[in-house]
């Protein structure tokens, strides 16, 4: 599969272990950094994967920050991004089979390698289930609000 990764200063080291097990599985990986631990700014790397897969040029995309909250926020700014931070294996294949989750979101100071790579090979042998009428309802629903909400904005 053709994957767009990214990750922050932050999720920097978990996002290196993930893109040397994909190459082991033989995925083709597009690293969109950060390619250090230097400080640097989640929405950027979010950014970056989202456009990827906008653009056809990857499948799926996985994402790391510290916490996971901030790529996934920005992730999902973005038409057609289903991210979501998925820290058991369960929701990371359900959230493919039932909601298209598209972009799976990791947090570096929550969890290790052994559990990402779990979590990686979960959403990757998942598939969205199109068949099933209820899926499909769903998903048009999240998709008919995103094209009703593009451009505005929450006020605080
Ligand atoms: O949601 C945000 C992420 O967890 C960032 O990775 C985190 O805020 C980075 O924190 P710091 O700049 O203190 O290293």
């Amino acid at each position: 599969m053709k994957l767009a990764i990214g990750a922050d200063h932050a999720g920097f080291p978990l996002k290196e272990e993930i893109r040397g097990y994909l190459e082991r599985l033989e995925h083709e990986v597009i690293d969109l950094g950060a390619y250090n631990a230097e400080p640097s700014d989640y929405a950027d790397f979010a950014e970056a994967v989202g456009r990827t897969l906008i653009a056809g040029r990857a499948q799926r995309g996985i994402l790391v920050c510290g916490s996971g909250v901030g790529v996934n926020v920005a992730a999902n700014k973005m038409p057609g991004i289903r991210a979501c931070m998925c820290h058991d294996t369960y929701s990371a294949h359900q959230g493919v089979e039932h909601d298209d989750m598209n972009v799976l979101v990791l947090g570096a100071r929550i969890i290790g390698p052994a559990l990402a790579f779990e979590l990686v090979s979960s959403f990757l042998n998942a598939h969205f289930q199109k068949h099933e009428e209820r899926f499909v309802r769903r998903l048009n629903k999240v998709l008919a609000i995103e094209a009703r909400y593009m451009g505005e904005t929450a006020r605080h």
